[in-house]
């Protein structure tokens, strides 16, 4: 259950009127997500969304979220479009933490994730890259080949508790990435969350529906974004990754953004460095999170088989291109 801040009818009534966006009917906390508190929130006019930023998020950063999201908007991208209050002004204070209303999106993400699924991702990703380039504020990625070690250090001792030698398996990972890091290729605006839960899709529909949760946006290696996907749509509930799925993927981006061939070449190390960061975060968490925490943190264990199976790849063909 991810509703960290309590917010009062009175609260929402008197936040609600710095909008031109009607008035409230209704005001329901919603289970899904870890990050933020959400709510939706139905007015006489639309659905929308009340996000109250908690403290994994950076205040600073959020300035890029919403510009971002109310510039891949303008370009016709479907993700929530940041709703502005009578005074122009989107980020606003409720409760004590910094929130925003945004525009509702109608569809599902996926529970059962299908090859078509994949393809539809991997059109979908690289409209946002591209629609990304005009944007023109900028955030590093935290969360790069630079920011692994100091979050390793951080929760090291306890890596042998999730598994023995895990913490032999990062350290000696961490050498292999930093020295073989493929800092050369196109960057851009990154979504860098992609899993299928930030994804929609219309029931029995091809084409993805929408995109959500933005908060780890942030300018990386564009080819970085689609192993962060192909680790989280194309591995099967038993480990056994589908080729057939990232096949799609990777063929539908590139209908929209050709892949360079450094960029192909690249895949396999991009996807060993997409594992490690979830891995570590996972581990992080897992370490962290007390007992009795509205969220149950992710499984680290399933990016170490993740992250296995990259490093016994030699080349892209292992992802179904030839
Ligand atoms: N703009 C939106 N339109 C429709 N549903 C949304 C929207 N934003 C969030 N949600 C719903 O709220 C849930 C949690 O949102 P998310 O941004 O993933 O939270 P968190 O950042 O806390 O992980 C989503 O799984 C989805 O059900
Ligand atoms: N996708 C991450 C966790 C972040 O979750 P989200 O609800 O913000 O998408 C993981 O799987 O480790």
């Amino acid at each position: 259950m991810a509703v960290y801040t309590d917010v009062s009818d009175e609260d929402i009534f008197r936040f609600v009127a710095e909008y031109d966006i009607g008035d409230v009917v209704s005001f329901k906390g919603i289970a899904e997500g870890v990050e933020n508190t959400n709510f939706l929130l139905q007015t006489t006019k639309a659905p929308f969304i009340l996000t109250l930023y908690e403290k994994r998020v950076n205040p600073d950063d959020l300035p890029f979220y919403l510009g971002l999201m109310d510039h891949l908007s303008a370009t016709g991208l479907n993700c929530p479009t940041p709703i502005h209050g009578k005074d122009g002004v989107a980020l606003r204070r409720l409760c004590g933490r910094p929130a925003a209303i945004t525009s509702f999106l109608q569809g599902m993400s996926p529970r059962r994730i299908q090859p078509h699924h994949c393809a539809g991702l991997g059109t979908a990703l690289a409209q946002l890259h591209t629609a990304g380039l005009g944007f023109e504020m900028h955030l590093p990625n935290a969360l790069s080949v630079k920011g692994w070690r100091p979050l390793f250090e951080s929760c090291q001792e306890h890596a042998d508790d999730v598994e023995p030698g895990l913490g032999k398996m990062i350290g000696d990972e961490l050498d292999y990435l930093e020295a073989n890091w493929p800092h050369a290729l196109p960057k851009g605006v990154i979504h860098a969350d992609l899993f299928p839960d930030n994804v929609f899709f219309f029931p029995g529909k091809e084409d993805v529906s929408g995109l959500i949760d933005f908060y780890f946006a942030c300018n990386d290696l564009l080819a970085y974004d689609i192993a962060i996907c192909m680790n989280a749509w194309c591995f099967e509930p038993d480990s056994s990754f589908n080729v057939t799925k990232a096949k799609n993927l990777l063929s539908y981006y590139g209908k929209v953004r050709g892949l360079s061939d450094a960029e192909l070449a690249a895949l396999p190390v991009l996807a060993r460095g997409a594992s490690l960061r979830f891995l570590l975060t996972r581990l992080y968490d897992w370490v962290n999170t007390p007992k009795d925490a509205l969220v149950t943190p992710k499984n680290p264990r399933e990016y170490i088989t993740k992250l296995r199976f990259h490093q016994r790849v030699e080349n892209a063909s292992a992802y179904g291109l030839d």
